[in-house]
């Protein structure tokens, strides 16, 4: 009996799917050992799953109501990107916490962090949404922004707001397309938010197509197809065709340098504006002191 409740006890409190043929089996075992003691026993083990059940459902109820009112707080605000590389002056999460702290101080609504030792050490300083990457070479690839499955996991060890992911048309690892890819992360985790940097107007509308979340900018000017691309050309040409080709929320992100250009992408239209190096990179703002004072 002490076996059989035990067996009994562990799938039924472990799993939240009670199978109903394994319930009657151990049932059935149960009764031939203690038949008096069966009934009460598996009708307690039935309501104590039934309660779990409702908790994790009024759990992750919560979870999202939190999410959709984090989401909704961006509106119209500014994102400020914390990234520093292992070759950068400032990379160290410690720094990178405080960075966002900073953000936060100064008024921003919502933090974009690389790595998941990065956004681990930025939550303990705020609370505010984060945009997840990791930024990964790999010797067959183009793209470096969460380029496979094996970054996402990491991403999900610390569940960000929302996971970016590269989202260009530029080579991915092991010849995967984009479509693959994504199909197969939303299949494994068909809950979380994710955010396609695109370089193009034609790649933010197939992310858009393929079921993004967000559609970013990021990567306008990065790429082959985008070379030579200014995201604030003609008033920001570029952002203005997506937002209005897209049914999800643009965000703008990439050389978002001053106060004005951010103020102007959420005028045409951005949900959110990411701005990163003009804050956050001091070695980059320095350089663009000194070049000046040199000429
Ligand atoms: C192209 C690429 O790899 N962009 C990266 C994306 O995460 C970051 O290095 C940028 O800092 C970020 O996009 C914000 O842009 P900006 O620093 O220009 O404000």
């Amino acid at each position: 009996m002490k076996n059989h409740s035990y067996n009994l006890h562990a799938p039924i409190c472990g799993i939240f799917c009670l199978h109903s043929v394994d319930v009657a089996r151990y049932a059935a075992l149960i009764q031939v050992k203690s038949p008096t003691n069966c009934n009460a026993h598996l009708a307690e083990s039935i309501f104590q799953t039934r309660s779990r059940m409702k908790q994790e459902r009024n759990r992750l109820k919560i979870m999202n109501i939190n999410i959709k009112e984090k989401i909704e707080n961006l509106k119209g605000k500014l994102i400020v990107s914390c990234q520093a590389l292992p070759e950068e002056p400032l990379h160290s999460s410690f720094i990178m916490g405080r960075m966002a702290l900073a953000a936060k101080v100064g008024g921003a609504s919502g933090i974009r962090a690389n790595t998941k030792e990065d956004i681990k050490e930025i939550q303990t300083q705020v609370e505010l949404p984060i945009i997840g990457i990791v930024k990964r070479d790999y010797e067959d690839s183009e793209i470096y922004i969460t380029p496979t499955m094996k970054e996402v996991d990491e991403l999900m060890e610390v569940k960000p707001e929302i996971i970016a992911m590269d989202a260009t048309s530029s080579a991915r690892p092991e010849g995967k397309t984009l479509d693959e890819f994504f199909h197969e992360v939303k299949k494994k985790y068909p809950n979380q938010l994710f955010m396609a940097d695109c370089s193009t107007v034609e790649e933010a509308v197939h992310a858009d197509t393929l079921g993004f979340d967000f559609i970013g900018t990021t990567m306008v000017g990065y790429t082959k197809q985008s070379e030579g691309d200014k995201i604030e050309e003609n008033d920001f040409e570029i952002l203005r065709t997506i937002v209005s080709k897209v049914k999800h929320k643009v965000i703008a992100e990439g050389n978002i340098n001053t106060p004005e250009k951010a103020k102007r992408v959420l005028e045409l239209g951005a949900y959110s504006v990411v701005v990163g190096s003009i804050i956050t990179r001091p070695q980059l703002i320095t350089k663009s002191f000194v070049e000046v004072i040199g000429k």
